[in-house]
Order: C-alpha cells, then sequence, then structure tokens
C-alpha cells in the first residue's frame, strides 16, 4: 500500500454499534472482504496513514498492523465522538498535522480522489472540508481542523441534539461535490452507506459493476 506523506492521516470511523446491521459493520463480508479491509485499501493511498475507531478492538484482528484506538468520550456519543478521537490520536500520533480526515467504515464505493479534492478546497487553516453527491453533504467524509478538538469536545458533552450538520455548519466550512459514478445499472451514489442486510446485498450487486468502471 502507497502511503501518501503529503496528505493528512485518515481515520476509519468504526464506533458504532451497528444495531440495524446486527453485527459488527467493519467486519461484515462484502464480495468476500471485511468492509473494513476495503476501506482501508481505498484510503491508504490518500492519506499519510491510516488508523482505526472502534470500540469493539478484539473483532479487528483482520486489519493487521493498523492502529486501533477507542472513544475518548464514554457512551457511544455518536459519529462525532469518533471525530473527536480522531483529532486526539492525529494530535498525540502525527503533531505535524494540521488536519485529520475520517469516512465511516461501511461506505465501500468512497472515491479514491476523496482525499486529494478535500484538500485542495481548503482555503484557510480552520476549515472543514465536507463531501457532498447530489445536492447532499456527508458530514462524516471530511477534513477536520484538529484545532477543533478542545471545542468539539464541549459541544459533546454540552449539545442535546449532537447533529454532526450543525457542528459543521457553525464553522467555516468548505463543501467539495462528488459526481455519481455512471455504472451500467444507473448511477450509483459513491457515499452509499450499508446500514442494514438489506443494503449489503445492494452492494454485492453493484460491486462487480463498480470493479468493472475502475478496471
Ligand atoms: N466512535 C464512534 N463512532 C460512531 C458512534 N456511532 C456511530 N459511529 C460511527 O459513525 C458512522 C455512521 O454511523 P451509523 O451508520 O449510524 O453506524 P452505527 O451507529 O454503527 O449503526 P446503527 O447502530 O445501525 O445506527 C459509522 O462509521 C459508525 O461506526 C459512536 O458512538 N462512536
Ligand atoms: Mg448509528
Amino acid at each position: 500500500m502507497n502511503a501518501s506523506p503529503d496528505r493528512p492521516p485518515a481515520v476509519i470511523l468504526a464506533g458504532g454499534r451497528s444495531s440495524r446491521m446486527g453485527s459488527d459493520k467493519a467486519a461484515v463480508l462484502l464480495g468476500g472482504r471485511p468492509l473494513l479491509s476495503r476501506i482501508i485499501d481505498r484510503l491508504a493511498p490518500q492519506a499519510a496513514t491510516v488508523c482505526v475507531n472502534s470500540n469493539i478492538i478484539a473483532r479487528l484482528d483482520f486489519a493487521p498492523g493498523i492502529a486501533v484506538f477507542a472513544d475518548t468520550v464514554a457512551g457511544h456519543a455518536g459519529p462525532m465522538a469518533g471525530v473527536l478521537s480522531a483529532m486526539r490520536h492525529a494530535a498525540a500520533c502525527f503533531p505535524a498535522a494540521s488536519h485529520v480526515v475520517t469516512v465511516p467504515t461501511d461506505t465501500p464505493f468512497v472515491p479514491r480522489d476523496l482525499v486529494e479534492r478535500l484538500q485542495r478546497a481548503l482555503t484557510e487553516p480552520a476549515q472543514i472540508a465536507v463531501a457532498c453527491s447530489a445536492g447532499i453533504m456527508h458530514p462524516v467524509f471530511a477534513l477536520w481542523p484538529i484545532s477543533l478538538a478542545d471545542e468539539l469536545e464541549h459541544w459533546l458533552l454540552t449539545d442535546e441534539k449532537r447533529r454532526v450538520r450543525s457542528f459543521i455548519e457553525s464553522h467555516r466550512m468548505a463543501v467539495v461535490d462528488f459526481p455519481l459514478i455512471d455504472a451500467a445499472a444507473g448511477s450509483i451514489d459513491p457515499f452509499f452507506n450499508i446500514n442494514t442486510p438489506a443494503d449489503l446485498e445492494t452492494a454485492e450487486r453493484w460491486l462487480p459493476l463498480i470493479e468493472d468502471m475502475e478496471r
């Protein structure tokens, strides 16, 4: 895997409960391979390094050599708890990095130019760059200034609704639009995420179409 030193560290968010799937989404097989290892392969060439945020660390033994860390705030506080942990991990392990990029573990078709395009969109240091497609923002696919960590921790501990979108929208941000994938069966959203066993079946149908497109 080719890491890119001029890119930010990347953290795969796998800290949720996977309650709709019924088993850890990181370990669920798509085309015979765990979702987590698919995302690692897709992200590794785009980032300085790839790490995983998970609260069930023992079950990640299929990702050898990848650093895994749990949430820094207790109580499954939602995706932004994963983003905070990503910022804290980056600050401790990559002190030269200004930003950290996050991608959830359940989106196997995430664009191969995600990080490059988010990075190019930044025009000032304290900005968040966030992905969108078909007019919809995808708030956990984002490049986060690590300097927001203390503020995010305060927000997590005090905001009643903890809506990711409202945290992002209260900051300077750059929204980056990504095209749909023009596959034989129609348009596929690259940010399609797998929440349920039915979504997994859909992704199994799309996988060969997308592999054909990318060949
Ligand atoms: N670190 C951390 N990540 C979370 C938490 N809740 C959700 N996430 C992550 O945020 C992303 C989007 O969340 P969901 O798609 O709802 O995943 P989930 O919460 O595991 O699944 P459900 O239990 O079915 O809602 C996934 O990558 C999750 O792993 C949390 O409490 N802590
Ligand atoms: Mg959830």
